[in-house]
């Protein structure tokens, strides 16, 4: 019997379903779902049919592409951003040549609270035309879900301010956005030398974020010179009380022991982990809290030491890679891009590498129903790549891949023509 679809991709060389229950741990997550051969059918915006060539031949579509066997993957999946910022900040390229440390700068008042300067001097419409481009951007590098944060404004005003950015992002863009209060990111200069006083005024605006429904997660930077482990727990555990998920920006440049809280907390993710240690990293894999890795962050802020992922994954931690896309420490939208850094600095393989892009990015943000996967009557978030398969993607690095995008059933990005 013949089957009536919107659009049909047929000729596919490696379709990557990523079929699996739950996130990819230990083995698994050396372990890749694919199909070589296959043909895609959407219809209403939701995949209808997943399998080989030869299995079916009788599917109609409005549209039909051939995808001269090229390889066909679930949308990108970034679980950390910073997308909704004021400004920006090249003039700390020549502090970084000149070997200033990230937390030095931060430290003069510049680095993250440059950005809230600027972010709150930003109108909100101002705000949400510069991240509607960031967004795009990202959609035509092939994430079709991500997460962003706030925490640029360190004010109620300003922090709701970009928190209703966000929730603009998710009701107007195409792409699926997830939202985190990060109102704990530095201590303002205005509290420089109450920053307990400071995390009240925050744990303050609990109640209303949660009311308004402008955040599902809580978030904090637990790093010298910002918040102390035991500020952070305490701040989590009254977010946890008000029902937020909670993540935590953890051990990113000095060893406090942000992953062992997270675990202990039962946090979603921790997120950068450059300085994990052997028990955290175990109490990670203990708790099933994901490892969210930034090495685009390491490699921008020219560090030379890199988050465990071997380990990490050896232990059976669910790890994932995210850009971290901000101002200051990782100025990139391109996950294709940390792909490639992941390969060459934490050793992941490419079947890993997929993995933490899609599946288990999925699942750091709560999404894993949603996202990441290509199955039968799932969204149809699914990119075609200028790729004959998905080891090429991580491997010829600094380019876009992309051919094409579609979300939701919807084709949204194509790649452009030169007319020379
Ligand atoms: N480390 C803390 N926050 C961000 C950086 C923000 C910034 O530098 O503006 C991060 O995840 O890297
Ligand atoms: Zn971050």
């Amino acid at each position: 019997m013949t089957e009536q679809m919107d659009i049909v991709l047929m000729n596919i060389g490696q379709l990557l379903t990523m079929d699996s229950q739950g996130p990819k741990k230990g083995k698994a997550m050396g372990e890749l779902e694919f199909i070589e051969g296959a043909v895609l059918g959407i219809k209403d915006g939701e995949i209808r049919f997943v399998g080989k060539q030869e299995e079916k031949k009788d599917l109609l579509a409005a549209k039909i592409i051939d995808c001269e066997r090229k390889l066909v993957t679930p949308g990108l999946v970034d679980p950390h951003t910073h997308a909704v910022f004021g400004g920006s900040r090249e003039h700390e390229m020549a502090l970084k040549q000149q070997g200033v440390p990230y937390l030095d700068i931060l430290k003069q008042g510049g680095g993250i609270l440059s950005t809230v300067e600027a972010t709150r001097e930003t109108s909100e419409m101002e705000l949400f035309e510069k991240s509607t481009f960031y967004l795009d951007r990202m959609l035509s590098l092939g994430t079709t879900t991500a997460e962003i944060k706030s925490g640029y404004g360190l004010n109620e005003d300003t922090e709701l301010k970009q928190l209703r950015v966000t929730k603009k992002l998710q009701q107007k863009h195409a792409m699926d956005v997830v939202s985190t209060f990060l109102g704990a990111h530095a201590i303002p200069p205005s509290h420089r030398d109450k920053p307990d006083e400071f995390l009240q005024e925050m744990v303050g605006m609990f109640q209303q974020v949660k009311e308004e429904q402008l955040a599902d997660y809580v978030d904090i930077f637990t790093e010298t010179g910002v918040f102390t482990v035991e500020q952070s727990k305490e701040y989590l555990s009254k977010a946890k009380e008000y029902g937020f998920g909670l993540k935590i920006h953890a051990d990113e440049i000095d060893p406090l022991g942000g992953t062992e809280m997270a675990a202990e907390l039962g946090a979603v993710s921790a997120d950068h982990l450059v300085g994990s240690t052997d028990k955290g990293i175990k109490k990670m894999a203990q708790s099933g809290t994901v490892a969210v890795l930034l090495p685009g962050t390491t490699f921008y802020l020219g560090k030379h030491t890199y988050a465990r992922a071997r380990k990490m994954i050896d232990e059976g931690v669910i790890v994932s890679l995210a850009t971290d896309f901000n101002p200051g420490s990782s100025p990139t939208e391109n996950l294709q891009l940390i792909m490639t850094i992941a390969a060459l600095q934490l050793k992941m393989s490419p079947e890993e590498i997929w993995n933490a892009v899609t599946v288990n990015a999925a699942h750091a943000i709560g999404k894993s129903e949603e996202a990441g996967q290509i199955m039968m009557g799932r969204k149809a978030d699914v990119v075609i790549w200028d790729a004959p398969n998905y080891k090429y993607i991580p491997y010829h690095y600094g380019v876009n891949h992309v051919n094409t995008v579609i979300k939701k059933g919807r084709i949204l990005y194509q790649r452009g023509k030169i007319y020379g």
